[in-house]
Protein backbone atom coordinates (compact mmCIF):
# COMPACT_ATOMS: atom_id res chain seq x y z
CA UNK A 1 0.00 0.00 0.00
CA UNK A 2 1.12 3.49 -0.50
CA UNK A 3 3.23 5.25 2.39
CA UNK A 4 0.91 8.39 3.67
CA UNK A 5 2.02 12.00 2.39
CA UNK A 6 1.46 13.00 6.25
CA UNK A 7 1.85 10.53 9.12
CA UNK A 8 1.84 11.99 12.71
CA UNK A 9 2.81 9.69 15.55
CA UNK A 10 2.12 9.98 19.36
CA UNK A 11 1.82 14.00 18.98
CA UNK A 12 1.42 15.64 22.67
CA UNK A 13 1.26 19.50 23.37
CA UNK A 14 1.69 20.33 27.00
CA UNK A 15 0.80 23.95 28.01
CA UNK A 16 2.47 24.32 31.65
CA UNK A 17 0.55 21.88 33.45
CA UNK A 18 -2.59 21.17 30.66
CA UNK A 19 -1.57 18.02 28.10
CA UNK A 20 -4.00 19.70 25.36
CA UNK A 21 -2.84 16.84 22.71
CA UNK A 22 -2.00 13.65 24.11
CA UNK A 23 -1.10 10.74 21.87
CA UNK A 24 -2.57 11.72 18.63
CA UNK A 25 -2.28 9.95 15.40
CA UNK A 26 -2.78 10.28 12.19
CA UNK A 27 -2.31 8.41 8.42
CA UNK A 28 -3.72 11.08 5.93
CA UNK A 29 -3.32 9.79 2.07
CA UNK A 30 -2.71 11.70 -0.75
CA UNK A 31 -5.91 12.83 -2.54
CA UNK A 32 -8.33 12.37 0.95
CA UNK A 33 -10.04 15.07 2.99
CA UNK A 34 -9.61 13.93 6.32
CA UNK A 35 -11.58 15.59 9.12
CA UNK A 36 -10.82 16.05 12.75
CA UNK A 37 -13.60 16.27 14.93
CA UNK A 38 -14.09 16.41 18.48
CA UNK A 39 -16.09 18.22 21.29
CA UNK A 40 -14.79 21.96 22.38
CA UNK A 41 -11.33 22.33 23.68
CA UNK A 42 -10.64 18.25 22.37
CA UNK A 43 -7.08 19.60 21.36
CA UNK A 44 -8.42 20.25 17.74
CA UNK A 45 -6.58 23.67 16.70
CA UNK A 46 -3.75 22.25 18.89
CA UNK A 47 -3.08 20.11 16.34
CA UNK A 48 -3.04 22.09 13.30
CA UNK A 49 -0.81 24.55 15.06
CA UNK A 50 1.78 21.81 15.63
CA UNK A 51 1.22 20.67 12.05
CA UNK A 52 1.88 24.08 10.19
CA UNK A 53 4.74 24.60 12.77
CA UNK A 54 2.76 27.61 14.95
CA UNK A 55 3.95 25.44 18.00
CA UNK A 56 6.96 23.10 18.62
CA UNK A 57 5.09 19.70 19.71
CA UNK A 58 6.30 18.53 22.84
CA UNK A 59 6.49 15.27 21.88
CA UNK A 60 6.09 12.77 18.67
CA UNK A 61 6.67 12.92 15.49
CA UNK A 62 5.10 14.82 12.20
CA UNK A 63 6.40 13.16 8.80
CA UNK A 64 5.91 14.70 5.09
CA UNK A 65 6.39 11.89 2.37
CA UNK A 66 8.32 10.07 5.43
CA UNK A 67 10.37 13.35 6.33
CA UNK A 68 10.18 14.64 9.46
CA UNK A 69 9.17 18.57 9.60
CA UNK A 70 8.20 18.65 13.41
CA UNK A 71 10.46 21.52 14.75
CA UNK A 72 10.67 23.20 11.93
CA UNK A 73 9.36 26.94 11.80
CA UNK A 74 6.35 27.40 9.88
CA UNK A 75 7.67 29.28 6.56
CA UNK A 76 9.46 25.76 6.13
CA UNK A 77 6.52 23.73 6.39
CA UNK A 78 4.55 26.05 3.98
CA UNK A 79 6.87 25.90 1.87
CA UNK A 80 6.80 22.18 2.15
CA UNK A 81 3.38 22.79 0.51
CA UNK A 82 1.34 22.88 3.74
CA UNK A 83 -1.00 25.43 4.17
CA UNK A 84 -3.95 26.50 6.04
CA UNK A 85 -6.76 29.13 7.02
CA UNK A 86 -8.24 29.79 10.35
CA UNK A 87 -11.30 29.96 12.06
CA UNK A 88 -11.45 33.69 11.55
CA UNK A 89 -11.36 35.11 8.41
CA UNK A 90 -7.51 36.72 7.53
CA UNK A 91 -7.80 38.38 4.27
CA UNK A 92 -6.28 41.93 3.63
CA UNK A 93 -9.84 43.80 3.91
CA UNK A 94 -9.27 47.00 2.09
CA UNK A 95 -7.63 45.13 -0.84
CA UNK A 96 -9.29 43.52 -3.93
CA UNK A 97 -10.14 39.77 -4.09
CA UNK A 98 -7.54 39.62 -7.02
CA UNK A 99 -4.64 41.56 -4.93
CA UNK A 100 -5.48 39.25 -2.31
CA UNK A 101 -4.17 36.79 -4.57
CA UNK A 102 -1.58 38.22 -5.79
CA UNK A 103 -0.02 39.05 -2.77
CA UNK A 104 -0.13 35.37 -1.11
CA UNK A 105 1.38 34.37 -5.07
CA UNK A 106 3.99 36.84 -4.33
CA UNK A 107 7.10 34.36 -3.00
CA UNK A 108 6.88 32.75 -6.50
CA UNK A 109 7.31 35.56 -8.56
CA UNK A 110 10.66 36.86 -9.92
CA UNK A 111 11.08 39.58 -7.26
CA UNK A 112 14.82 40.51 -7.68
CA UNK A 113 14.98 43.96 -6.98
CA UNK A 114 16.38 45.53 -10.24
CA UNK A 115 14.44 43.39 -11.70
CA UNK A 116 11.19 44.94 -10.59
CA UNK A 117 12.60 48.21 -10.65
CA UNK A 118 13.51 47.94 -14.46
CA UNK A 119 10.14 45.88 -15.93
CA UNK A 120 12.43 43.04 -17.08
CA UNK A 121 10.54 40.79 -19.85
CA UNK A 122 11.18 38.02 -17.03
CA UNK A 123 9.62 39.81 -14.62
CA UNK A 124 6.72 40.85 -16.86
CA UNK A 125 6.52 37.10 -17.40
CA UNK A 126 6.17 36.20 -13.94
CA UNK A 127 3.55 39.07 -13.62
CA UNK A 128 1.56 37.62 -15.96
CA UNK A 129 2.11 34.36 -14.55
CA UNK A 130 0.86 35.16 -11.13
CA UNK A 131 -2.38 37.37 -12.76
CA UNK A 132 -3.23 34.35 -15.09
CA UNK A 133 -3.12 31.73 -12.02
CA UNK A 134 -5.09 34.55 -9.76
CA UNK A 135 -8.05 34.92 -12.83
CA UNK A 136 -8.19 30.82 -12.60
CA UNK A 137 -8.58 30.57 -9.02
CA UNK A 138 -11.59 33.24 -8.76
CA UNK A 139 -13.10 31.21 -11.25
CA UNK A 140 -12.99 27.97 -9.17
CA UNK A 141 -14.01 29.85 -6.44
CA UNK A 142 -16.58 31.04 -8.41
CA UNK A 143 -15.45 34.80 -7.56
CA UNK A 144 -14.48 36.45 -11.34
CA UNK A 145 -17.62 38.66 -10.85
CA UNK A 146 -16.27 40.48 -8.21
CA UNK A 147 -12.54 40.30 -8.27
CA UNK A 148 -12.09 43.90 -7.62
CA UNK A 149 -14.38 44.56 -4.88
CA UNK A 150 -12.67 45.07 -1.72
CA UNK A 151 -12.36 41.83 0.66
CA UNK A 152 -14.17 43.13 3.28
CA UNK A 153 -17.47 43.97 1.14
CA UNK A 154 -17.70 40.32 0.14
CA UNK A 155 -20.14 38.08 1.83
CA UNK A 156 -19.19 35.81 4.27
CA UNK A 157 -19.08 32.76 2.26
CA UNK A 158 -17.38 34.47 -0.54
CA UNK A 159 -14.67 35.91 1.90
CA UNK A 160 -14.18 31.92 2.94
CA UNK A 161 -14.19 30.89 -0.41
CA UNK A 162 -11.17 33.51 -1.21
CA UNK A 163 -9.75 32.58 2.06
CA UNK A 164 -9.11 29.43 -0.09
CA UNK A 165 -8.34 30.70 -3.26
CA UNK A 166 -5.53 32.33 -1.99
CA UNK A 167 -4.29 29.20 -0.10
CA UNK A 168 -3.83 27.81 -3.74
CA UNK A 169 -1.89 30.32 -5.30
CA UNK A 170 1.00 28.57 -3.57
CA UNK A 171 0.31 25.43 -4.74
CA UNK A 172 -0.57 23.67 -1.70
CA UNK A 173 0.02 19.76 -1.09
CA UNK A 174 -1.76 19.64 2.01
CA UNK A 175 -5.00 22.34 2.65
CA UNK A 176 -5.65 22.21 5.86
CA UNK A 177 -9.19 23.97 6.59
CA UNK A 178 -10.14 25.49 10.26
CA UNK A 179 -13.50 25.48 10.83
CA UNK A 180 -14.46 26.99 7.57
CA UNK A 181 -18.10 26.82 7.75
CA UNK A 182 -18.34 28.47 10.56
CA UNK A 183 -20.60 31.18 10.06
CA UNK A 184 -22.10 29.86 6.36
CA UNK A 185 -25.71 30.02 5.27
CA UNK A 186 -27.07 26.06 4.33
CA UNK A 187 -25.92 27.49 0.83
CA UNK A 188 -22.72 28.62 1.24
CA UNK A 189 -22.32 25.11 2.97
CA UNK A 190 -23.07 23.47 0.06
CA UNK A 191 -20.93 25.73 -2.32
CA UNK A 192 -17.59 24.72 0.40
CA UNK A 193 -18.72 21.09 -0.19
CA UNK A 194 -18.43 21.28 -3.92
CA UNK A 195 -15.27 23.06 -3.81
CA UNK A 196 -13.70 21.05 -1.18
CA UNK A 197 -14.38 18.47 -3.26
CA UNK A 198 -13.10 19.70 -6.79
CA UNK A 199 -10.12 20.78 -4.98
CA UNK A 200 -9.54 17.26 -4.04
CA UNK A 201 -10.62 15.46 -7.54
CA UNK A 202 -9.60 17.65 -10.03
CA UNK A 203 -6.82 19.34 -8.38
CA UNK A 204 -5.54 16.34 -6.62
CA UNK A 205 -5.16 18.15 -3.16
CA UNK A 206 -5.20 16.65 0.00
CA UNK A 207 -7.28 18.20 2.76
CA UNK A 208 -7.06 18.10 6.92
CA UNK A 209 -10.56 19.61 7.88
CA UNK A 210 -11.53 20.99 11.70
CA UNK A 211 -15.33 20.91 11.13
CA UNK A 212 -18.36 21.07 13.53
CA UNK A 213 -21.17 21.15 10.97
CA UNK A 214 -21.62 17.19 11.23
CA UNK A 215 -23.38 17.13 7.95
CA UNK A 216 -20.57 18.24 6.25
CA UNK A 217 -18.22 16.33 7.62
CA UNK A 218 -20.31 13.37 7.33
CA UNK A 219 -20.97 14.07 3.86
CA UNK A 220 -17.40 15.35 2.60
CA UNK A 221 -14.75 13.15 4.51
CA UNK A 222 -12.78 9.97 3.12
CA UNK A 223 -11.73 9.37 6.78
CA UNK A 224 -12.46 10.96 10.03
CA UNK A 225 -10.18 10.76 13.38
CA UNK A 226 -12.02 11.93 16.34
CA UNK A 227 -10.67 13.37 19.30
CA UNK A 228 -11.64 14.02 22.83
CA UNK A 229 -9.93 15.50 25.55
CA UNK A 230 -6.59 15.56 23.72
CA UNK A 231 -6.72 11.64 22.95
CA UNK A 232 -7.16 10.04 19.75
CA UNK A 233 -10.66 8.12 20.74
CA UNK A 234 -11.83 6.76 16.78
CA UNK A 235 -10.76 6.78 13.51
CA UNK A 236 -12.71 5.63 10.36
CA UNK A 237 -14.93 6.23 7.49
CA UNK A 238 -17.98 8.28 8.15
CA UNK A 239 -20.33 5.35 8.45
CA UNK A 240 -18.14 3.72 10.79
CA UNK A 241 -18.06 6.93 13.08
CA UNK A 242 -21.08 7.66 12.81
CA UNK A 243 -22.12 4.03 14.73
CA UNK A 244 -19.45 4.70 16.68
CA UNK A 245 -20.72 4.01 20.64
CA UNK A 246 -17.53 6.07 22.01
CA UNK A 247 -17.83 8.80 19.41
CA UNK A 248 -21.43 9.01 20.06
CA UNK A 249 -21.19 9.16 23.59
CA UNK A 250 -18.44 11.48 23.74
CA UNK A 251 -19.54 13.85 20.72
CA UNK A 252 -22.97 13.52 18.98
CA UNK A 253 -24.33 12.94 21.71
CA UNK A 254 -23.85 16.28 23.04
CA UNK A 255 -25.56 17.93 20.03
N1 LIG B 1 -1.52 28.69 23.71
C1 LIG B 1 -2.19 28.02 24.64
N2 LIG B 1 -1.85 28.13 25.95
C2 LIG B 1 -2.51 27.45 26.91
N3 LIG B 1 -3.55 26.62 26.66
C3 LIG B 1 -3.94 26.48 25.39
C4 LIG B 1 -3.29 27.16 24.30
N4 LIG B 1 -3.90 26.81 23.14
C5 LIG B 1 -4.88 25.96 23.48
N5 LIG B 1 -4.91 25.76 24.81
C6 LIG B 1 -5.81 24.86 25.53
O1 LIG B 1 -5.68 23.58 24.93
C7 LIG B 1 -6.94 22.93 24.89
C8 LIG B 1 -7.26 22.55 23.47
O2 LIG B 1 -7.58 23.75 22.75
P1 LIG B 1 -7.88 23.74 21.17
O3 LIG B 1 -8.13 25.16 20.77
O4 LIG B 1 -6.81 22.99 20.46
O5 LIG B 1 -9.23 22.90 21.10
P2 LIG B 1 -10.24 22.70 19.88
O6 LIG B 1 -10.57 21.26 19.83
O7 LIG B 1 -9.67 23.30 18.65
O8 LIG B 1 -11.50 23.53 20.38
P3 LIG B 1 -12.66 24.30 19.55
O9 LIG B 1 -13.48 23.25 18.88
O10 LIG B 1 -13.42 24.99 20.65
O11 LIG B 1 -11.98 25.26 18.62
C9 LIG B 1 -7.96 23.88 25.52
O12 LIG B 1 -8.10 23.53 26.89
C10 LIG B 1 -7.28 25.23 25.38
O13 LIG B 1 -7.71 26.11 26.40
Amino acid sequence: MKRPILEVRDLCMRFGGLLAVNGVKLNVYERQVVSIIGPNGAGKTTVFNCLTGFYEPSWGEILLDGEPIHGLPGHRIARKGIVRTFQNVRLFKDMTAVENLLVAQHRHLNTHFLAGLFKTPAFRHSEQDAMALAAHWLEQVELSAVANRPAGTLAYGQQRRLEIARCMMTRPRILMLDEPAAGLNPRETEQLKALIALLRDTHGVTVLLIEHDMKLVMSISDRIVVINQGCPLAEGRPDEIRSNPAVIKAYLGES
